[in-house]
């Protein structure tokens, strides 16, 4: 009897659990939002699409590629993907005129999405960046609010930005030397420039790391050649500061949220490793240091704050809040939680104007280098758009630079940012019920809308009009269409228009292009990223021509991480024979 009750309730127990098991089950699946295609074998498994991501990103290092392509297996611009388990699947879009219309039209439906947030917000906390739009994201964004002026753009940023570009060009014209003739890897080098550049804009300090770099290489009388040609040649390497190997930590920790489909429990592991938090320590010390060597500067009560020199972004920053507090009469907020906002908002500030601005300028080399009849364009505009220091034979200034109107560099510049796809995907989270496309969305839907494909940079797909928003109708002439048959080239010459006097002129409305994302969530960043690559572009194709190099050197695959960044990035530089004088006479 005892042991026939023990049976029953075994069974019971058994019982339940196997149902609760089987509801956990179902509830695990994946729930298909009605209207939008999606790989059937996919809703079968609680994994969902997971596998499918994991191996492609096995195999190419990539994420947003694997995304775009399950629009061209599904053959549909608009699909549903289950990438996170016990939530709303995620929808891709490839579909230039409804990006454009979510990003600029619709914020009051579409925000900041949670896939941001829940890789950003762990690095960048209290940036407004991973915040949704409302009162705390202005007002943290607000602090910024000095930094695209021209004030800040010409009298900080642009000669740093010089300055930086010129010691790259020392580095390379030495390592061409060196090199004699052989391709090598270039990537540290634009990455050390930018960042140079943004350290030196963020802090008013020098990061040092080219000149590191050429200390090094100057140390060389020779370097070994490899037997073949085409073969590239490893220059020694400066030791990375501490300070550095830091902050690139940090940035690169993203990679880890990117890589996951659960990345708050990525990050729960990944950041209590020992060496990182060190280096998030280390970051966070050196910008309090930072705050406090500027508060010491401009913070004395006695001093005229409006006239102290103004060296770099915290500069501005700190002496918005102290002019503030004076005006209301109260004592800076520049301790605790405030202290706090201010050194993440610098900090997003270095890493999002660090690693996407290299980024695309590594891909624009890339492609020029594939592109030699571009190239040679190009280095004819430069010449013709700054005749003086063509004729005297020297570097252009940065006045020169910043001030010359160069349609040809601009439209190589448009045409590398769509082309490369630092930006490969624009995201947004449907803030309610919504409609996109003909179908409902459920409040809480990602939506991301890729640039890497159809209708940006291969021929769009079909979308019936009468799906489209009002508003994407309406405004269907205000930006042109990408002519089908040759969108997968790489043609400046599609950003010009000429006048009915002949004059050519970037037309920045020809066709789409969303690198910056748009609307009020856009890219804080964009004047400061366009007046970067002007620079580096004018210097680096005033001075070098770009040789091809070997195909096994030259291949067009990414990783995924703050931006989708090139895995291989190879030059050969010939310098142009021109006599150019020294670096010492070329300042203002
Ligand atoms: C080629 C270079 C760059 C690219 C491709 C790029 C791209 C982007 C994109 C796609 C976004 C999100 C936009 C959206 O969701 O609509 C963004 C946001 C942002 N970018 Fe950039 N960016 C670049 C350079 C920079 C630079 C140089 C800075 C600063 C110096 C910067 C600062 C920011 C900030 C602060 C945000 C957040 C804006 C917000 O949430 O309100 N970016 N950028």
């Amino acid at each position: 009897m005892t042991f026939s009750i023990f049976t029953s309730w075994t069974a019971l127990v058994v019982g339940v659990l196997a149902l609760l098991l089987t509801l956990l089950y179902r509830a695990a699946l994946p729930k298909p939002i009605p209207g939008i295609p999606y790989n059937h074998a996919s809703v079968r498994s609680i994994f969902g699409d997971i596998p499918g991501m994991m191996k492609w990103k096995a195999e190419t290092r990539e994420t947003f590629t694997w995304m775009t392509e399950q629009c061209k297996l599904l053959n549909a611009p608009m699909v549903q993907l289950f990438v996170k388990p016990f939530s709303l699947p995620w929808v891709i879009v490839t579909d230039a005129r409804e990006c454009l219309d979510v990003l600029t039209r619709r914020s009051k439906e579409f925000d900041r999405s949670s896939f941001t947030t829940d890789v950003v917000l762990p690095i960048l906390r209290e940036h407004h960046f991973p915040f949704p739009s409302g009162p705390k994201q202005r007002a943290h964004r607000a602090l910024l609010s000095d930094l695209m002026t021209p004030a800040f753009l010409n009298e900080v940023a642009a000669p740093r930005l010089y300055h930086a570009t010129l010691e790259l060009l020392q580095l390379w014209r030495r390592k061409a030397e060196l090199a004699g003739g052989h391709p090598f890897a270039a990537q540290e080098d634009i990455a050390n420039t930018a960042l140079d550049t943004i350290w030196a804009a963020s802090i008013g300090e020098e990061a040092r790391t080219i000149n590191a770099q050429i200390e090094v290489i100057a140390k060389c009388s020779a370097i070994e050649l490899p037997s073949k040609q085409d073969l590239p040649v490893m220059f020694p390497k400066a030791l990375v500061p501490y300070d550095i190997e830091c902050i690139r930590a940090v940035i690169g920790s993203m990679e880890v949220g990117l890589a996951s489909p659960l990345p708050g429990l990525s990050y729960w592991f990944y950041l209590k490793r020992p060496s990182i938090r060190r280096a998030f320590n280390r970051k966070d010390l050196m910008l309090s240091n930072a705050l406090k060597d500027s508060r010491d500067r401009l913070g004395s009560e006695e001093k005229d704050i409006g006239n102290v020199p103004i060296r770099s972004a915290m500069d501005y920053v700190l002496r918005r809040e102290l002019l503030q507090a004076r005006k209301e009469r109260r004592p800076p907020r520049l301790d605790g939680s405030h202290a706090t906002v201010l050194k993440d908002e610098l900090f997003g500030f270095l890493l999002a104007g660090h690693e996407t601005t290299s980024t695309t300028l590594q891909w624009g080399m890339k492609l020029l280098t594939d592109h030699q009849e571009v190239q040679a364009r190009l280095h004819e505009s430069l010449r013709d758009a700054i005749p003086t220091a063509a004729a005297e034979g020297r570097q252009p200034s940065y006045v020169e630079i910043t001030n010359s109107k160069v349609p040809y560099l601009d439209a190589v510049i448009e045409e590398i940012l769509r082309c490369g796809g630092t930006a490969a995907a624009q995201a947004r989270q449907c803030l309610f019920e919504t409609e996109l496309l003909g179908v409902r969305l459920p409040k809480g839907t990602n939506v991301l809308f890729m640039t890497n494909g159809p209708s940006f940079v291969s021929p769009p797909m079909a979308v019936d009009e009468r799906l489209r928003s009002q508003s994407c109708q309406e405004a269907k002439d205000k930006i042109g269409e990408w002519d089908s048959q040759d969108l997968s080239e790489f043609k400046p010459e599609r950003w010009l228009s000429t006048d009915s006097e002949g004059r050519v002129d970037i037309n920045w409305q020809a066709g789409p292009n969303a690198q910056f994302g748009g609307g009020a969530r856009g890219c804080f960043g964009r004047k400061f990223a366009y007046l970067e690559m002007r620079t580096v572009m004018t210097i680096v194709f005033w001075n070098f021509k770009l040789l091809p190099v070997p195909a096994e050197l030259s291949s067009y695959r990414a990783y995924d991480s703050v931006a989708h960044v090139p895995q291989q990035f190879f030059i050969r530089l010939a310098p142009i024979q021109e006599k150019i004088r020294e670096m010492q006479n070329v300042g203002k």
